[in-house]
């Protein structure tokens, strides 16, 4: 079923109660009346048990003990069934809540989301949603209930016996002045907890995801340890958080027992000078017995919102990313078709860029410019920018300053969507997704092609016999990383990315070494994919450098020289070195001066 997110919330906070409501106002009225119904019937049962023994006194009581049962069942139904109808309309809110807090992960810059992080962010969708959940149950029916069913009981009371309800209202209002410190106290040690659970779950997924590495190491033991200082952490929080909620109840309790024992003997000496008759008095009973609940859900009631609020701040913080799109033309503007000279001009041209990550700048002040057609590589030291250049053309990050013209156009006249349908970009890594070869393959696609399509994609790359020689071929599931060898991954992205039609490809070299096979089959698809479009390779081999038309050489974040293999070589120092220096993978001397 399609789900409407959250909508950006007015002033960048979610407000829990107006988006409960909206879209439910009819079934948010309905509990709201049931509930009041629920209020009004245990309100009212004592006055009717006193009715009951006064009709016991007279001999007559058949009728109200009638009456009793059905306010007693009325209660009962209307309070269930208000609770459920609630929980199902915050179960909706929660579904828009956890579609929001992924599509802001999505839709901001992927540096921003990890810098979030993987399991911090993946809290959300678990302890947090649970803790507003919580809230939701309590804030906007238990808590006003309970303070209904509190006002009603206290106003029934004075009208009972005045002078009693000042001896219970003096014994319980001691009790609830500690209660409200507990209370503040309890708020600030939520947010901590929730903090603290979020970072332990971001750094196991980050040890989980690394778990090979760490095996290799031998440091399972170290990093246990390290993990279980952070879940030291969450118990040492935990336990405070305890101390302070184990005070709520026993505190409550012993206000209670004191008002009991007041009203009892304050009770016991009016009944017996006539100024309380007997059903009074039971029923005074009944309503401070009464009392209880309503007053230890109003209690937890707050605590379990003070939970909730500060899983709201939680989530305020997800929904505070900005989108990556802003510095874009808004997707489902119509896109304007390329003209012929856009379609002539350089694929990709940077003037006078700049980019720093952080406060340093890792790009400073480059020009280049890649062909329409042809392959261009782009080589440097590690660390020099190269894949930050990538990152800046498929607009994973946003320039500093600086003019970046991507097939002809200026980069902000492109929305990011359209943009990243003309790239093929095939990442250092050559990540793939969990799921089956086939879903890999398709990523992205809105129609899925035929499997012929499918396996002409994996024979350019030398991977259709192993796929048909799997027991469910194109179905099979990888991602969990035994599947497939890691060349044949790498091909597989490969393929991916020849099934889409692009103007500009950018490929990231792997440093690891490819076998001669595969690499062979690399430069092949390289030359074919170079006959109509421009392809950027960030490269790391002599043979990619060699194969290449244009050569960008890059130096600490600078363009340094442009031009083919052998101009390079012959004039200029820092390319010259990269390749004598046998810096470039497969580089011989003999080799890079033929
Ligand atoms: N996400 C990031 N946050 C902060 N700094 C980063 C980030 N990514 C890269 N850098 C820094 O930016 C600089 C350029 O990195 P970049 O990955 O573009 O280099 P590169 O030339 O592609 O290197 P390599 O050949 O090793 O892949 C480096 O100094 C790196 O430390």
């Amino acid at each position: 079923m399609a789900t409407t997110a959250i909508p950006a919330p007015a002033g960048g906070r979610l407000r829990l109660l107006p988006e409960l409501v909206r879209g439910s106002r009819p079934t948010v009225a309905v509990v709201a009346v049931l509930a009041l119904i629920s209020a009004a019937a245990t309100l009212a049962l004592p006055m009717v048990a006193a009715r009951l023994i006064e009709a016991l006194q007279t001999g007559r009581a058949g009728g109200w003990g009638v009456v009793m049962i059905l306010v007693g069942l009325g209660a009962t139904v209307a309070g269930a069934l208000s609770a459920f109808l609630l929980a199902r309309t915050a179960q909706g809110m929660l579904l828009r809540l956890r579609r929001r807090t992924m599509e802001q992960a999505f839709a901001a810059e992927v540096r921003e989301t990890q810098r979030m992080g993987a399991g911090n962010l993946s809290t959300r969708l678990t302890v947090d949603a649970m803790n507003v959940k919580q809230a939701l149950n309590v804030g906007p029916l238990q808590l006003p209930l309970a303070v209904l069913v509190l006002l009603g009981t206290i106003v029934i009371m004075a009208v009972l016996d005045w002078v009693l309800l000042v001896i219970t209202v003096l014994s319980v209002g001691l009790a609830f002045a500690g209660v409200g410190v507990v209370i503040v106290a309890l708020k600030k040690r939520y947010g901590m907890l929730q903090g603290a659970v979020g970072g332990l779950s971001e750094r196991f997924v980050a040890a989980l995801d690394g778990l090979p590495v760490i095996k290799a190491h031998r440091a399972e033991g170290a990093t246990l340890d390290e993990l279980t200082r952070d879940a030291e952490d969450v118990r040492r929080v935990e336990v405070s958080v305890a101390r302070f909620e184990s005070l709520l109840g026993p505190v409550l309790n012993l206000g209670q027992q004191i008002a009991l024992v007041s009203v009892l003997i304050g009770g016991g000496v009016r009944l017996v000078d006539g100024s309380l008759t007997l059903p009074e008095f039971v029923a005074f009973l009944m309503y401070l017995l009464q009392l209880a609940a309503p007053l230890m859900t109003a209690v937890s009631g707050i605590a379990t919102l003070q939970q909730g609020l500060a899983a709201r701040d939680r989530f305020d913080e997800v929904f505070a990313l900005a989108p990556e799109d802003r510095a874009y033309r808004p997707t489902g503007s119509a896109p304007a078709e390329r003209t012929a000279a856009e379609a002539h001009a350089p694929a990709v041209s940077f003037r006078d860029v700049r980019f720093a990550y952080d406060t340093e700048p890792v790009l400073d002040g480059v020009d280049l410019h890649v062909p329409s057609r042809g392959l261009t590589s782009l080589v440097g030291l590690s660390g020099a920018g190269k894949s930050t250049v990538l990152g800046l053309v498929e607009g994973f990050m946003t320039p500093t300053d600086g003019d970046v013209r991507i097939l002809g156009r200026e980069r902000s006249a492109w929305s990011l969507a359209e943009l990243r349908s003309r790239i093929g970009y095939v990442d250092q890594r050559f990540t793939l997704l969990r799921g089956t070869i086939r879903s890999n393959l398709t990523l992205g696609l809105t129609a899925a092609p035929a499997d012929d399509r499918l396996f002409d994609a994996l024979a350019a790359v030398d991977l259709h016999d192993v796929v048909r020689a799997l027991p469910d071929g194109l179905d099979t599931t990888i991602g969990a990383g035994s599947d497939l060898s890691g060349g044949q991954r790498q091909r597989l992205a490969l393929a991916r990315m020849l099934l889409r039609d692009n103007d500009l490809v950018m490929l990231d070299e792997p440093t690891s070494q490819l076998d001669s096979l595969t690499e062979g089959k690399l430069r092949s698809v390289v030359e074919e994919l170079a006959a109509d479009r421009a392809v950027l390779v960030v490269a790391h081999r002599m043979s990619t450098v060699q194969q290449a038309d244009h050569v960008i050489v890059m130096d600490q974040g600078r363009v340094v020289a442009q031009g083919t293999h052998h101009q390079l070589v012959r004039d200029c120092a820092p390319y010259a070195a990269l390749v004598h220096g046998q810096l470039l993978l497969g580089a011989e001397p003999e080799l890079a001066m033929a």
